[in-house]
């Protein structure tokens, strides 16, 4: 029997004892209290008997005037009689025999008493009669008479009142004297007969006293009192006895309650502890387990299996049906695949990334055990080791596993195409058949020793291939230990950095040389200057520094182009590595810089002498391309530590010092001295200033007209900026234009002239009344450095000023650049309508064909040709080249710089287009200029 069907059982019987000792107490209390009821009852009865008994003396005695208290006693004798004999019916047989006696008893004396009664009324009556007949016939008989008969109540009356046998005998003499006295008086005869009457009377009062005082019925209720006293405690002692039985058959019950209590308790506490400790254990398992019992009912599942069940978002609950459990699984979209083993379980991913092998075992007393196994890790160690051979295989880095004896294991198919070994032929051999001898004996110590102290190593080593061929590699080596730390295994990885090493190479070149000379660069020439200057001031040498920069190589590049100016480049520095030791650095900075340290280097004559035959090489004639050029060099000088301290401070004097060669008259070398520093200071100094400038905008525009000299009309001006400091006044444009240039600068600066000259020509075109156009210059670098096409736009549209009114002086050395490029924008500007002047045209490349490509509609001759143009041959017949050209091409010609009338007329007559010059107009201020336009006052 189960457990908890023999604890309901218990408690059934438990509660059928309970209710049937409850039935019996109640049963038992109720007779207890029946017996008692029926006592008393009893007593009632006894004491109404005693009442009787006084009644039936007082009575008895003529002491009552009526009878009302005894009947009324009688009445209710007789009530609780009745009663009496209802609750004796329920009592033993007994107690109803003895009832039986006592109901005789009680109805002889209600006939004694009322007998009594009777007799009692009767003498009353007599001696009542009496006493009124003596009191009429007093007078009529003897006093005698009168007073025996008197004396005859009287005694009657004591014998009524004391029914003695004294009394009764003195009162019969005293009648029997006064009927022998009556006889003779026949009146009083009467009398006689009532006093005899009466005595008799009284007797007979006497005796049914005696008999109801006979006390029979007490006796007889004494005896039923007793009996019914002798039942109640009897019954009593039986109740008791049953409670004390029943008090022990509960202790018994309470105790085997209580030993079954402690016993139940005990297995229970021990079936919890197992059923904890299995709950604990299946908890701890590594597999998820769930079971559904026979009503197919979810009774328990473990964590892991919560865990895995992590996106059912803890729906499951004790109770959840089977298929409740499979339906929320759908709903989540739990499985998002799910494979048949062959054992019937299947293999399943999850929506959260998991793998798990389901197995759900139907129970042969019904429900499942659902087990899951987690499979994730093992999967991805799977996948892993999968991806670990394809990476082993695939890799384009080489693999080599060494056991611990360093004898190879493994190598890859990279191991095999790097090397030119197959994997035949090194597996069990050792790596040092791959060995180059390359290395000496302490570098493979060292590695030795790292492997030893950290289980790795990696750097650079150079092996050999099969085929004999040493080849520099990129080594990482790891150790694998075992679980008591001894090597186990090590892996080699590597690349084949040859091609990472040309590479690099390359670009360290690239990063520090000079791909034209093949000279250092600026950033390798910083580094070895201040290598150099440590060196000096550790063997406290002196070094010198030299400051190489060509004379008028601007004008060969824009001669011979660009290609030849590079081939002279790389000439010179040729001639520059012949001149100096392989010790000293020869290295170009930009275009045609050049710098030179000299190492142990004095102030001697060997020193002049080396910079006399230095500017003798340099301006040794260059042939380029079957051309020949010349060139010459102003170089600078500087000595460490004598003229400063730092690689930086020492290039700015060699600078400085170049500057006053360039001053001295080119093609010779100048020592710098702490004045050339001023300078220097001076050109920072324009730079500062000029940033100011441009932020408080102290800059304006001039401007100058040009004129058709057919027309004598104003066509155009061209924009002139200057810079109108508050302390200096109006400083020209070619003290600032080159600095500005050189800072950046000149691309804001470039964009506010723009700005305001297309405004200033928009004012005087729509305000003004005046149709007349503007030049403005664009710097090459500025023209380099920005969106010149995006902003010409923008101000066009800004201003509102016709395209066509605006002309974009450029110069001819923008226009070997980089070609593509510029003209694209060019084309672009083009075709917003801006025309396109070439401004110092003659000064620069002297190749025209790039006028046929580039949108140029305007030549303007360099004023260096106008100025001779009627003494000097040479710059006529080149002006005159140019207006023919120009002509055929169908481009306008400005000659600038015209001073005096003759050279107006000259280029007049050759149909030149347009003039601008002193000799009409210098550059004016805006008011001025209009104030002009409107006075007409250009002719000359
Ligand atoms: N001796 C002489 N000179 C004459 C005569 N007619 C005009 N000039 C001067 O020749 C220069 C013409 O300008 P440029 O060739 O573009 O040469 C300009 C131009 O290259 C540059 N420059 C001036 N303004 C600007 C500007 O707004 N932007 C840029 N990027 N450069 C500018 O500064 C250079 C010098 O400008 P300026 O000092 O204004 O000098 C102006 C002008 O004052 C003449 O009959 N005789």
């Amino acid at each position: 029997m189960k457990r908890s069907n023999a604890i309901g059982l218990l408690f059934i019987i438990l509660g059928i004892v309970i209710a049937t000792i409850f039935q019996f107490f109640k049963s038992d209390a109720d007779e207890i209290a029946h017996l008692s009821q029926t006592m008393q009852q009893a007593l009632q009865v006894k004491q109404l008997d005693t009442q009787l008994n006084e009644h039936a003396l007082k009575a008895a005695s003529f002491r009552l005037v009526h009878f009302d208290h005894i009947v009324q006693t009688v009445r209710q004798l007789s009530d609780v009689r009745q009663s009496l004999q209802q609750s004796v019916q329920r009592l033993p047989s007994q107690l109803t025999q003895r009832f039986t006696k006592l109901e005789a008893v009680i109805d002889q004396r209600i006939d004694q008493l009322e007998r009594l009664k009777d007799k009692v009324a009767l003498a009353r009556n007599s001696s009542n009669f009496l006493l009124k007949y003596l009191g009429m016939n007093v007078d009529k008989q003897s006093g005698e008479i009168a007073l025996k008969s008197l004396h005859a109540m009287t005694e009657l009356q004591a014998f009524q009142l004391f029914p003695t046998r004294q009394r009764l005998q003195a009162t019969q003499d005293i009648l029997n004297q006064l009927t022998e006295t009556l006889d003779r008086e026949h009146a009083f005869q009467i009398v006689a007969h009532h006093l005899q009457r009466s005595f008799e009377l009284t007797q007979d009062i006497s005796a049914i006293l005696n008999n109801v005082l006979a006390n029979e019925s007490q006796e007889a209720i004494n005896e039923f009192v007793s009996h019914l006293y002798a039942v109640q405690t009897q019954r009593q002692n039986l109740s008791n006895g049953y409670r004390y039985i029943l008090f022990a058959v509960a202790v018994i019950i309470f105790i085997a309650l209580a030993y079954m209590i402690v016993r139940w308790t005990k297995e229970r506490h021990r079936a919890q502890e197992a059923a904890q400790l299995f709950e604990d254990a299946v908890d701890s398992m590594s597999e998820g387990f769930a079971f559904f019992g026979p009503d197919q009912k979810l009774v328990f599942w473990n964590s892991t299996f919560a865990r895995l069940h992590d996106p059912l978002e803890n729906r499951l609950y004790k109770g959840m049906s089977w298929q409740e459990f499979e339906d929320t699984q759908k709903e989540v979209g739990f499985l998002l695949q799910s494979e048949l083993q062959k054992d019937g379980s299947t293999l399943d991913l999850t929506c959260d990334g998991n793998w798990m092998l389901s197995a759900n075992t139907h129970m042969h007393q019904g429900g499942y055990a659902v087990v899951r196994v987690d499979l994730t890790e093992q999967k991805r160690a799977q996948d892993q080791l999968q991806l670990a051979a394809t990476v082993f295989q695939t890799a384009s880095e080489a693999m080599m596993v060494t056991d611990k004896d360093d004898i190879i294991q493994m190598v890859n198919p990279a191991f095999s195409k790097i090397t030119g070994y197959p994997e035949r032929e090194v597996l069990g051999h050792s790596p040092t058949l791959l060995s180059s001898g390359h290395h000496n004996a302490a570098y493979y110590k060292k590695m030795y020793l790292d492997l030893q102290n950290t289980g790795t190593w990696q750097g650079e080593i150079w092996n050999r291939r099969k085929s004999g061929e040493i080849y520099p590699e990129w080594l990482s080596i790891s150790t694998i230990y075992d679980d008591d730390g001894e090597v186990l295994q090590r892996v080699s990885l590597f690349t084949d950095i040859t091609s990472r090493k040309k590479s690099e190479e390359r670009i360290h070149y690239q990063a520090n040389y000079d791909s034209l000379t093949d000279l250092p660069n600026r950033n390798l020439f910083k580094e070895r200057l201040n290598h150099a200057i440590n060196m000096a001031r550790r063997s406290k040498d002196r070094l010198a520094l030299l400051f190489l920069d060509l004379d008028n190589f601007k004008h060969i590049n824009d001669t011979l182009g660009h290609l030849l100016g590079d081939e002279l480049l790389h000439q010179v520095a040729q001639r520059l590595r012949s001149l100096f030791r392989e010790s000293d650095t020869i290295a170009r900075l930009s275009g045609d810089e050049f710098v030179i340290i000299i190492n142990e280097a004095n102030y001697d004559p060997d020193l002049q002498h080396l910079l006399t035959r230095l500017l003798e090489c340099i301006s040794l004639p260059y042939v380029l391309d079957g051309n020949t050029a010349y060139t010459s060099a102003s170089v600078g000088a500087t000595f460490f530590p004598d003229d400063a301290q730092s690689g930086e401070n020492l290039l700015k004097n060699a600078d400085a010092a170049m500057f006053k060669a360039k001053e001295m008259g080119r093609n010779t070398y100048s020592f710098f001295t702490p004045e050339m520093n001023s300078r220097a200071q001076e050109r920072h100094t324009l730079e500062v200033a000029l940033h100011k400038a441009l932020e408080k905008k102290h800059f304006l525009l001039h401007y100058q007209p040009i004129v058709d000299p057919h027309t004598q009309t104003v066509v155009s001006t061209e924009a002139l900026v200057r810079w109108n400091d508050p302390e200096k006044g109006l400083i020209s444009p070619e003290k600032f234009i080159p600095a500005a240039e050189d800072t950046g600068l000149i691309v804001p600066m470039g964009e506010w002239i723009l700005r305001q000259a297309c405004a200033d020509a928009a004012h005087w075109q729509q305000e003004e009344g005046l149709n007349v156009g503007v030049s403005v210059n664009l710097s090459s670098r500025q023209f380099m450095r920005s969106d010149i096409y995006g902003l010409v736009k923008d101000v066009l549209k800004e201003s509102g000023l016709p395209a066509s009114k605006l002309t974009l002086e450029i110069t001819e050395s923008l226009l070997v650049e980089d070609e593509n490029e510029i003209l694209k924008t060019l084309r672009k500007l083009r075709d917003l309508g801006v025309l396109l002047s070439i401004d110092d045209f003659g000064t620069g490349y002297s190749s025209l064909s790039y006028l046929k490509r580039f949108p140029i509609t305007t030549l303007k001759i360099d004023r260096s040709f106008i100025c001779d143009i009627l003494s000097d041959n040479e710059d006529a017949a080149l002006t005159q080249a140019i207006l023919s050209m120009a002509k055929s091409m169908n481009l306008k010609v400005v000659a600038e710089g015209v001073e005096n009338a003759g050279q107006a007329e000259y280029l007049k007559e050759r149909q030149c287009d347009l003039i601008q010059g002193f000799y009409y107009s210098k550059p004016l201020a805006l008011e001025d200029l209009l104030l002009s336009l409107k006075q007409k006052k250009l002719s000359a």
